[in-house]
């Protein structure tokens, strides 16, 4: 670190306060944030500057036995000095908010993404027509994440009709911000920089969005001049993906993997945010258990004939709906199958202690 940055400061400006040292409470342990995941070892940036370190044994099994409880990227956690003068990380402070995917393809096993973010933001380009399907799946996962979801339209100066597509999507996703942007003509930059100095924005949003070329503007050449102070040299030249990053303008930002198959969670809320007004309308049905096909008094269905309801908005909830019905089946199964894991570890135990 240089000189000039005093270390407190350093705290406040990735997040800490008092709410997070209230939390702490005294410790010999040092707070620090994640700001990046590697392979087991981890990137973090406290009060003595930026390090890598790995997990402490308590901490270790437990991510070992959901991932969920190991770190992710913007989790604080607390340093432990050992007496040989190793440094674990001893525990991840509970989180205020979490980008959660489930995992897509395999196991039923869940992703943190980022945690402790404030605004999650839903980046898509206006070099092509915005597919609203695929907003409205990534709109829900930011619901879910107890983030403030936004929605980012990059490369604004690609599009005439900008101000329009930002409209319609007001119209679908009611009660998001959408901002247009671009890093040429430099509109909404100024905006994403004070959502960012609230706390910290996640981006989220398939490849080539536009995702690390809005980073590097906002970033610019303080953030990577404090990445090239480290002793041993290295973090240099590397690239800011997949990172927390500090703005100079203040705040965080942190770059999620180009998100192609995003499962939403089990629980569903994401998908009820997103859809209130379907939601509203199914509450309005006459039967709790309509399938809005062809029963009497169907809201839904009234609204899909006199248009107030839009096809492809309804179809997009529908298969959404089945998602997450399906996830939630899927990790029934895996808890079924966890638990008779462990009776049968547990009546081996019983067997050979019997034994002896
Ligand atoms: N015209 C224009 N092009 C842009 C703008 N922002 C990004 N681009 C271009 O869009 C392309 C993709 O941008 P990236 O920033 O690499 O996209 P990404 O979301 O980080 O993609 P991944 O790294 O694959 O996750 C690049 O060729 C950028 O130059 C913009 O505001 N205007
Ligand atoms: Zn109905």
């Amino acid at each position: 670190m240089p000189d000039s940055v005093d270390p407190d400061d350093l705290l406040t400006r990735l997040g800490w306060d008092d709410r997070w040292a209230a939390m702490l409470g005294p410790t010999a342990l040092r707070p620090a944030r994640v700001t990046r995941v590697d392979r087991g070892l981890y990137g973090v940036l406290g009060a003595a500057g930026p390090d890598r370190h790995g997990l402490g044994p308590n901490l270790l099994e437990a991510a070992a036995h959901d991932p969920l409880d190991g770190p992710c990227v913007g989790d604080w956690v607390t340093l432990r000095d050992w007496p040989d003068d190793r440094v674990t990380i001893d525990a991840v402070l509970p989180r205020r908010t979490v980008l959660v995917r489930a995992q897509v393809g395999g196991t039923s096993h869940e992703q943190a993404l980022a945690a402790n973010v404030t605004t999650t933001a839903v980046v898509a380009g206006l070099d092509q027509q915005p597919s609203m399907t695929k907003l409205e799946r990534l709109i829900a996962l930011a619901w879910e994440s107890g983030a403030a979801p936004v929605v980012l339209l990059t490369k604004a100066d690609l599009a005439r009709d900008a101000d329009d597509v930002a409209a319609d999507l007001m119209s679908v996703a009611p009660g998001i911000e959408v901002i247009c942007c671009s890093v040429l003509d430099g509109r909404g930059i100024e905006r994403v920089r004070e959502l960012a100095a609230a706390g910290t924005v996640a981006l989220v949003g398939s490849s080539g969005a536009g995702k690390s070329t809005l980073i590097n503007e906002l970033v610019g050449a303080d953030v990577l001049a404090t990445r090239d102070i480290r002793s041993d040299g290295r973090g240099r030249h590397t690239s800011v993906r997949r990172e927390l990053v500090l703005l100079p303008s203040g705040g965080c930002l942190v770059d999620t993997p180009g998100l192609r198959g995003v499962g939403l969670s089990d629980t569903g809320e994401g998908l009820a945010a997103t859809f209130a007004d379907v939601e509203a309308l199914i509450a309005q049905c006459r039967f709790t258990d309509c399938a809005h096909e062809t029963e009497p008094d169907c809201a839904v269905r009234a609204a899909l004939d006199d248009g107030r309801l839009d096809v492809r908005r309804y179809e997009s909830w529908q298969k959404l709906q089945r998602e997450v019905a399906w996830m939630a089946r899927r990790k029934d199964a895996r808890l079924r199958a966890d638990e008779l894991k462990r009776w049968k570890r547990r009546t081996k135990d019983q067997r050979s202690a019997r034994h002896r």
